[in-house]
């Protein structure tokens, strides 16, 4: 079958499997994920920039908001993407609490427009992805919009280099294998409630816990 044929099955079926979930089963799933990864963040905040890029949750996705909370706390910068849907690309705004979202474009929660914008990539260390089905090697589905393998592949021919990309899914979105095309960046790390998956080499960012 050819891939985008597949992925469009693969997305109708794992949306539908996890929308299946009872939103407090859902809630309470995103709060346990969260927590892993804000006892990451903590342990591992000194070797990236400082900057954690995180989805806005909408719809069935893992509720990244509280981890944005704890961020917040924590006095971690945060940004968090505008869709451009003329060009298909995300223009990165930072956030600093609840006040900063509005309700965007398709229902995704965004930062309102006087939010400054991120003003170099440089700074971002963290990529919290999103995304419908991963796979043990990092393979990731989307939306279908390539919003993300458009804007990771401007960051590494800009930079030489990717984030940390970190997908937060439920357990029912891992598979044995997603779908890819050659466009397709692969995650370096999938956490679910019950495990970390590590999927590929984390950037090595010389010098960053040296100083
Ligand atoms: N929370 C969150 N934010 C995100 C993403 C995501 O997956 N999750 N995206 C990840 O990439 C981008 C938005 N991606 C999207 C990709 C495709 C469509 C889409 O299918 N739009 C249809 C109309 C949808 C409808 O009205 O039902 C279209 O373009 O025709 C929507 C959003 C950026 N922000
Ligand atoms: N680096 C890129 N430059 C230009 N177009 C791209 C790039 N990456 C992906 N695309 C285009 O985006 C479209 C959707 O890609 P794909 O199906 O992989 O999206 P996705 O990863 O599911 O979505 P998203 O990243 O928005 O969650 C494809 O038609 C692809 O050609």
């Amino acid at each position: 079958m050819q891939a985008p044929q597949s992925k469009k099955r693969l997305r109708r079926e794992i949306e539908e499997k996890r929308s299946a979930l009872p939103p407090e089963e859902r809630s309470r799933i995103s709060r346990i994920i969260c927590e892993r990864v804000a006892e990451r963040l903590r342990e591992s905040a000194s070797s990236y920039p400082p900057v954690v890029f995180s989805y806005l949750s909408f719809g069935a996705e893992v509720d990244t908001f509280p981890l944005l909370e704890f961020c917040w706390r924590a006095g971690i910068p945060t940004a968090a993407p505008r869709t451009l849907s003329k060009t298909k690309e995300m223009k990165l705004h930072l956030l600093s609490s609840r006040e900063d979202v509005q309700q965007g474009i398709w229902g995704i929660p965004e930062p309102k427009p006087e939010c400054p914008e991120l003003p170099d990539t440089a700074l971002i260390g963290w990529v919290l992805m999103p995304g419908l089905a991963f796979d043990p090697k990092g393979g990731r589905l989307g939306y279908g919009g390539g919003y993300y393998d458009r804007f990771l592949s401007e960051y590494a021919r800009r930079h030489g280099t990717l984030p940390f990309l970190l997908a937060l899914a439920f357990e029912l979105q891992l598979v044995p294998e997603v779908p890819t095309e050659p466009h397709d960046i692969p995650v370096h790390a999938v956490v679910t409630e019950s495990r970390w998956v590590a999927a590929g080499e984390e950037p090595f960012l010389p010098g960053r816990d040296e100083g």
